[in-house]
Parts: structure tokens; C-alpha cells; sequence
């Protein structure tokens, strides 16, 4: 499978890790080129460890985008917790992110990270004015000992080159983990549950996408004809049920309708989507749910 790989080659796990909306997963998408991890204005968009393989001929970086660092309110919150703690466990080399227009050295969540070697990434610079810039910058310089301070924006693309010819550097030398051509470790269906989840986040508000799972009940690739996939929305509650279906079931026709064009962007092909909605009371503090959808080994 490796053929012609340099001894030079370099390879290794780096995690992006942060509060809530700090700009992990756009920072992830962006690195790669491509939209594998969904992005929202809501804080805990991302539940799950998510994988996103960058290569070039002398490099392969493994990316794991994880959920923002938060205290855990129910089951789901202490599983998405272990999945940070478990991608700062396996990683060589952590992002650490920082909004630079919110936070400050003292409000980061720097002790979820121990002594682990990290970089510091300021992320939306593109939203701080010029002659602010290098002074925010210098406020994080020689916190913590972190390797580097590398002000970024995900926007405008400033500073990813460098970012991305840093993290090359300091992987350890060793082959890829990886074909070269494999960009996830996710199978497909993996990607349609969560752009379902994204368009459920973008659509309803308070504490119904919160109380939402999406699962992938049939996905059928069908020859000259469309593929067929069909999905459940498990909620807590009856009342959130009724919200997602709305008044003659114009709700769930609009997000099926939403959903639909961002799958079939991300597939490049037609599809066919059919979705439902059931109550599973309380799933995010029963264990036996948690495991069945993915959110525990
Ligand atoms: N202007 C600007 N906005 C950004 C940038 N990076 C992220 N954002 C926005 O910040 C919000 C949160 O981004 P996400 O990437 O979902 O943040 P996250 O850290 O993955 O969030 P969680 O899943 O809650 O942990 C979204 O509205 C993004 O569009 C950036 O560089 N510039």
C-alpha cells in the first residue's frame, strides 16, 4: 500500500480542541479544503471525534475535530467529553483554539489540556481591526509554554499555509497511517446523519436540536436511479416532535427539502430522502442509547 514513501516522510495525529464555537470545525474544513465536519453559529455543534486525513507526497496529518470543552449537564455532555479527552490522549501535537473576539489568556479551559505539546491558534482575526492585531497576539505569547501563537482566520484563509507548514515540521517522521487518497475514516452515512443534524440546528431553536439524534435507518445505492435514503430524527419529547413535524407537516418538509440539497452537494449526486420522527425518552442520559448511536464504544 505504501510504496515510495521518503524517509523523510512525516506523520501524525494533531486534535483541535476549545470551548464552543471557538471555530474548530470551519478551522478543520478549511485546512483540508473541504466541508467534513458541520459548522453552525450554535455553540455544541460537534458531538462526535472527527476524522480529517490532509497528505502531500512527504506528509500525512490526521486531524480530529472534537466537541467544544463544556461541563456536562447529562449522559451525551460526559460522552462527548470522553471523546476529547481521548483525542488530546492520542494526539502528537494539539491545536489549541482561542477566539480572538471573546476570549483572553484567562478565560481559555487550559487545564483539559495538561502538558500536552499544543499551539496556540487565535482563530477569526479577519474580525479584529489591523492595528489591534499584533498587540492581541503578544497578550498569548509564552502562555503556558505553548510552542507557537498562530493568529489565523478560517474566512479569509490567512496564515492556514503557515499553520499547515508547521504542524508538517514538527510531526514525527514515520509512513502514513492512511492511503494517501482517503480524506475520513467516517463511513458516508456517517456525513448524510450529521448534515441532517446541521440543517435541524439551523432551522429549530432552544432545546429541541439539542434533544435531537439523527440516524441513518436504510441507505440504498440504486442503479440509474436515485439513491434512497432514509433517516430518523429521534427527539426527547413528544412536544419537540410535534415542533420538527409543524402544522401539516410543513416543518419537516422544509428541513427534508434543506437537507436534501446540502446531501446531494456533498455527494454530488441525487438523492432521495425520506425522514421520520420518534420519541425516545430521555436518550441523553441512557447508556444503552448512547452506545447504539455512536457516542460510546
Ligand atoms: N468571521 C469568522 N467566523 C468564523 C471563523 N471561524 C469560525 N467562524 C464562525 O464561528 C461559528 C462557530 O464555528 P464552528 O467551526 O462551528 O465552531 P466549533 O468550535 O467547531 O463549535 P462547536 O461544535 O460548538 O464546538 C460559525 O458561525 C463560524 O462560521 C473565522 O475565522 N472568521
Amino acid at each position: 500500500m505504501f510504496d515510495d514513501i521518503p524517509d523523510s516522510h512525516r506523520s501524525g495525529y494533531v486534535s483541535l480542541v476549545g470551548k464552543p464555537n471557538v471555530g474548530k470545525s470551519t478551522l478543520m474544513n478549511a485546512l483540508l479544503g473541504q466541508k467534513l465536519s458541520i459548522v453552525t453559529r450554535k455553540p455544541q455543534t460537534t458531538r462526535h471525534r472527527i476524522v480529517g486525513i490532509h497528505s502531500g507526497p512527504e506528509h500525512q496529518i490526521i486531524f480530529q475535530d472534537t466537541p467544544g470543552i463544556i461541563k456536562p449537564e447529562y449522559g451525551l455532555h460526559n460522552a462527548m467529553m470522553d471523546q476529547v479527552t481521548t483525542a488530546i490522549r492520542d494526539a502528537d501535537l494539539l491545536l489549541f483554539l482561542a477566539d480572538a473576539t471573546r476570549d483572553t489568556p484567562d478565560t481559555l479551559s487550559l487545564e483539559h489540556i495538561e502538558d500536552r505539546p499544543a499551539l496556540l491558534v487565535l482563530t477569526k482575526m479577519d474580525l479584529i481591526p489591523q492595528e489591534q492585531a499584533l498587540p492581541l497576539v503578544e497578550t498569548y505569547t509564552g502562555l503556558r509554554g505553548f510552542e507557537e501563537v498562530v493568529p489565523t482566520s478560517s474566512v479569509t484563509g490567512f496564515n492556514l499555509d503557515v499553520l499547515l507548514d508547521t504542524l508538517r515540521d514538527m510531526l514525527p517522521q514515520g509512513p502514513p497511517f492512511y492511503p494517501k487518497d482517503q480524506i475520513s475514516e467516517h463511513p458516508q452515512r456517517f456525513f448524510v446523519a450529521e448534515l441532517i443534524r446541521e440543517q435541524i440546528l439551523e432551522y429549530f431553536h432552544e432545546e429541541v436540536p439539542y434533544s435531537t439524534q439523527v440516524n441513518i435507518v436504510e441507505y440504498t445505492e440504486r442503479d440509474g436511479s436515485k439513491d434512497f435514503i432514509d433517516a430518523e430524527i429521534v427527539v426527547t419529547r413528544k412536544s419537540h416532535k410535534g415542533i420538527l413535524i409543524g402544522k401539516g407537516g410543513q416543518a419537516l418538509k422544509r428541513l427534508g427539502k434543506a437537507a436534501r440539497h446540502t446531501i446531494e452537494e456533498f455527494l454530488g449526486k441525487s438523492v432521495y430522502l425520506q425522514l421520520h420522527v420518534k420519541v425516545r425518552k430521555d436518550w441523553r442520559n441512557r447508556e444503552q442509547f448512547l452506545r447504539s448511536y455512536g457516542y460510546r464504544e
